[in-house]
């Protein structure tokens, strides 16, 4: 909806109605419509405002009724209507002016924001371009550069940058309707001719094929086949090579192209994830809404490797204070240069004060004692792990939460070595702690709402996208994890080569394949997982045949390649050659393809033609399966938590909406019908054999994703 008012006499306000956001649902679009007819048919009205309910001007169209059918009015043709007015329109931003709602600001003649306001055209993050003239009007005020810049990263800016990129004429700080009523008052009776922004030129570019050319190239590079920036690419060069018309039928026929792709519905089905994830709830029946959330000001982080730096880093950014603690002196004194310089950096970007103060250091666990949260990084070792949380139960002042780093370790066994059960939780970072986006919540059975409230909240403090998961070895991210790697092992004793699984991974859309990943995580660390679940040489008991464990196939490559001291970047050689220990750069190394060779012929294996089908089906089908299994066992509490935890901390590609999505798109009784063949040709792998619930699903007719949750009733609910 839109109200419309009479405000000073002769100055029509309209403002938006559709809380949260004041999003442009057909209500709202039709309201403005009626509302902007009424005050330019008005002849007491000499001017009008645009502004938004409860300080927030418009968070663009109604993502809801995407995928839907589309009624009420149309907006390029209700933005038009309001840029030819006669009378002047000025939007008063305040909160948030995004995607549909900058481009309703940018058919007003005048745009005022309050200094707090953020602008952006963030459609190429849901798929799709600014196709409410929006690709067209922001390059003409503002020039090509700035605009592709926008609107091929979606980033917001914020008022002071939009000021002084021409997006805005006047930023506040005081009331801004009170302002842009003032200011509206002073402009009118003017022509509004040359604040028309169709009717203006784009600024002229010497070099507009080189510019547009380098830009492409980057955003194909980064873009790992998405569709949308491409196409925000190719809209923004009709801005600047056709006159307006042309240029909106251009990007009128582009946003056709995307508004109905997968890529969209992906990346608007993660839109809608990445919130519903928030929204936890307990078997208990505890809840999101229900569940009090404990202010941590003070943080104990024990353990100052990899992790323990990330994280002191990513607590220290968001405000609260930080012991640091480690044990060895060394490492103490490496953490502590670290960890400055880490924040040096960032606020040097942001061209603020590192907040250097606000992290202690110490060598003594006692240090934690009066912390309201301890996170604990030491070495992935269970008894070590115990020893600690043993300690810190004594030491620590009553109340305080006991937080665990583990990548897959029992949560509740660390638990049982306290004396408050209730106040542990895990809380999984992923490396770079600072950087990385997402935080699974471990929650334990004997866990508190509480405590999973207060861990979840500190994660969205810190700009995480917290995850609530059961506690299970590897929880989702990393047990999910397992059978991928293993398959892309077994695919090279088939007769893959690292390079061929990779490229096909890295064509799908990942970040990096599976063994440039594995490099750079370091392989040491999976090779002392192994270690410990008994897997390897030379706990394995004898005669035990060394393709086989535990009374499954087992591919003892990785083993091999750490025996030789190849642990990656670190050692400089891992699946891949590096020019030094720690380069980047991975080399295909002849000396793992002849290893691969004999190797192969050791075991008696004949290397056979794998085609890029087989390569895929085989690591993200099983992977897939796993999720099922971790649905079925209420690990995860549904599709879009697995999801969110693969696209915000595996580098799934957002635009394939994360593996269980993905599945659907690709069809369950599809991915099925792949997992039996897969698993008749080797039944010795029990991850490839299709798990219960994905039966189920497709006895269910294969329900979209979003209704899967109705499927899925659970016995044993670990969430
Ligand atoms: C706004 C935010 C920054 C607020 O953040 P925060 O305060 O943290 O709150 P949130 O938790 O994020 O959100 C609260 C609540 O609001 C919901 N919500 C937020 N935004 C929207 C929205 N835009 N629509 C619907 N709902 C929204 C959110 O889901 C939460 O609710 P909950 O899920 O229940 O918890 C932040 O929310 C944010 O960033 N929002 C998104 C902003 C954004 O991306 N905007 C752009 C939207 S796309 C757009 O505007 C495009 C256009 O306008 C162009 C439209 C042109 C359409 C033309 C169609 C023509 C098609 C032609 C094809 C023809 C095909 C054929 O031929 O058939
Ligand atoms: N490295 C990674 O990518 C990830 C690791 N994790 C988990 O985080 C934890 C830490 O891993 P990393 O940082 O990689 O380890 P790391 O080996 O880099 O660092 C561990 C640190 O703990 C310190 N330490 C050992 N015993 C201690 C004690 N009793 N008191 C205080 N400090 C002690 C060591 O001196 C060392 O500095 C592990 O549980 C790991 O599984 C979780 C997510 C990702």
């Amino acid at each position: 909806m839109a109200q419309y008012s009479r405000v000073a006499g002769s100055v029509a306000l309209i403002t938006l109605q559709n809380p949260p956001v004041n999003a442009l649902s057909a209500a709202v679009r039709q309201g403005i419509v009626d509302t902007v007819e009424r005050a330019l048919r008005d002849p007491e009205v000499n001017s009008v405002v645009i502004c938004g309910q409860n300080g927030k001007f418009c968070g663009g169209a109604d993502i809801k009724e995407f995928g839907r059918q589309m009624s009420g009015p149309p907006l390029v043709p209700m933005i038009h209507a309001i840029e030819a007015g006669h009378k002047p329109m000025v939007a008063a931003i305040e909160g948030v002016a995004l995607g549909g709602g900058l481009e309703l600001a940018l058919g007003c003649h005048y745009r005022i924001a309050h200094s707090k306001a953020r602008l952006g055209l963030p459609e190429v993050s849901l798929g799709l371009l600014p196709a409410a003239g929006g690709s067209q009007r922001l390059p003409r005020l503002i020039g090509v550069p700035a605009a592709l810049d926008l609107i091929t990263t979606g980033r917001h800016v914020t008022a002071a940058e939009a000021l002084k990129l021409g997006i805005v004429d006047q930023v506040t700080d005081h009331n801004t309707v009170d302002v842009a009523v003032k200011f509206v008052q002073s402009v009118a009776g003017q022509s509004m001719d040359s604040r028309r922004l169709s009717t203006r030129p784009c600024p002229s570019l010497p070099n507009l094929d080189a510019v547009f050319e380098g830009v492409m190239q980057r955003v194909r590079q980064s873009a790992r086949g998405a569709i949308a920036p491409v196409a925000c690419v190719q809209a923004v060069r009709a801005a600047a090579t056709l006159p307006y018309p042309q240029g909106m039928e251009r990007e009128k026929e582009l946003m056709g192209t995307l508004f109905t792709s997968g890529q969209a519905r992906a990346l608007q089905y993660c839109f809608f994830a990445q919130r519903a994830v928030g929204k936890w709830s307990l078997p208990s029946g505890a809840r999101w809404d229900t569940s009090k959330a404990m202010p941590i000001s003070k943080a104990a982080v024990i353990g100052l490797g990899t992790m323990g730096r990330g994280i002191t880093v990513a607590l220290a950014q968001t405000g609260v204070s930080v012991v640091a603690v480690d044990t060895q002196e060394r490492q103490l004194a490496e953490a502590k240069q670290a960890v400055s310089g880490m924040l040096e950096r960032m606020a040097q970007k942001r061209g603020s004060a590192p907040p250097l103060g606000l992290v202690h250091y110490s060598n003594n666990l006692q240090a934690a004692a009066d912390a309201d949260l301890v996170i604990e990084a030491v070495f992935e070792d269970m008894a070590l792990k115990e020893s600690v949380f043993q300690q810190l139960s004594a030491i620590c002042k009553p109340g305080t939460f006991l937080c665990t780093n583990t990548s897959g370790l029992d949560v509740d066994r660390l638990a049982s070595h306290t004396r408050r059960p209730e106040l542990v939780v895990g809380m999984h970072f992923f490396a770079p702690a600072h950087v990385m986006k997402l935080l699974e919540v471990v929650c334990g059975p004997r866990s508190s709402p509480e405590a999973v409230a207060t861990a979840m909240q500190l994660g969205k403090k810190m700009g995480k996208v917290s995850v609530a998961v059961g506690n299970c070895p590897g929880f989702v991210g990393n047990r999910m994890l397992k059978p991928y790697v293993e398959q892309a092992n077994f695919l090279l004793e088939e007769g893959a080569t690292p390079e061929l699984v990779d490229q096909v991974l890295e064509d799908f859309g990942f970040a990096m394949g599976v063994f440039r990943m594995s490099d750079l995580s370091g392989l040491d660390v999976g090779w002392r997982i192994r270690k410990a679940d008994k897997l390897t040489d030379p706990s394995v008991p004898a005669g035990q045949p060394v393709r086989v464990r535990q009374g499954r196939r087992y591919s003892p490559l990785a083993d091999l390649i750490c025996e030789q001291g190849r642990f990656g970047q670190k050692t400089g050689q891992g699946w891949y050659h590096y020019d030094k220990p720690g380069g980047r750069v991975a080399r295909s190394d002849p000396w793992l393809h002849s290893f691969l060779e004999e190797y192969r012929a050791r075991h008696g294996l004949v290397a056979r033609h794998i085609d890029h089908q087989e390569v895929l089906e085989r690591c993200l089908y099983v992977l897939i399966n796993e999720g099922f299994r971790i649905l079925d066992d209420g690990i995860a509490a549904g599709p879009e938590d697995i999801d969110a935890i693969y696209v915000f901390g595996y580098g799934w590609p957002r635009h394939r909406g994360g593996p269980m999505f993905y599945a659907s798109m690709v069809g369950l009784a599809r991915v099925l019908e792949r997992l039996e063949h897969y698993h008749q040709a080797h039944p010795d792998v029990p991850h490839l054999q299709p798990c219960r619930l994905l039966r189920r699903l497709v006895a269910s007719g294969s329900p979209p994703v979003q209704r899967w949750r109705e499927v899925i009733k659970r016995l044993h609910s670990q969430l």
